[in-house]
């Protein structure tokens, strides 16, 4: 397993801006020391994988794909359950992770988060993208039932710890004193 000098776990609810701020830090850090890893990315390559499945097939919006859909959703749940860890160790696992600094964008639930700090338990902080409901919403996010009120969306709602918290309502100077602890603790970690 490769050991990062930083581990930056991110959540935040649909339309928050977790890809808009993870991008500016990678831009920051450069991407020669960065890779931005997300944890739902393995799902379809390894269910395909273990099913003898065409893989492109899945990723496109073909009746293939709605065929797989339910049974990738259970199998990724069986996955979890096994091992919580399943999908982080994968996503973790590739070139990008020899990288010095991990952004892993997109935790969800409580396990991810237990997955980073007990495996790299130094060099891991957690992140919290925070939106108002409304500026969410001009940025396009449309409440749907089955997905905002399930786990994977509100499993890291409450009672998280959160090392840092950022505040993206749309206020760049707010933002950029958000990230600043952030940026100066990742710069100190590559000079170390
Ligand atoms: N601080 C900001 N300034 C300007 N535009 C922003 C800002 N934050 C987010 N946006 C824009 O809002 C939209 C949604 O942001 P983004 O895709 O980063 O959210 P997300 O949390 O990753 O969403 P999802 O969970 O749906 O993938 C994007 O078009 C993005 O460019």
């Amino acid at each position: 397993m490769s050991q990062p000098l930083v581990v930056l776990v991110f959540s935040g609810k649909r339309k928050s801006g977790k890809d808009y701020v993870t991008d500016l830090l990678q831009k920051r850090f450069g991407e020669i020391n960065c890779s931005i890893m997300r944890l739902s990315a393995p799902l379809k390559s390894q269910y395909a994988k273990d099913h003898n499945l065409d893989y492109e097939k899945l990723l496109d919006a073909s009746d293939y794909k709605e065929k797989y859909r339910k049974d990738m959703i259970r199998w990724g749940e069986e996955q979890r359950l096994q091992d919580p860890g399943y999908f982080c160790r994968l996503t973790t696992s590739g070139e990008d992770s020899k990288k010095p600094v991990w952004i892993i964008s997109d935790a969800r639930r409580k396990p991810d988060i237990e997955y980073f700090k007990m495996n790299h338990s130094q060099v891991t902080r957690t992140i919290r993208v925070e939106a108002e409901d409304s500026i969410r919403i001009k940025r396009g996010f449309v409440f749907t039932e089955g997905v905002d009120d399930a786990e994977s969306e509100c499993g890291l709602d409450e009672n998280i710890n959160w090392d840092y918290i950022i505040d993206n309502n749309g206020d760049e100077e707010q933002l950029n004193k958000s990230l600043k602890p952030i940026i100066e603790y990742v710069e100190n970690q590559l000079k170390s």
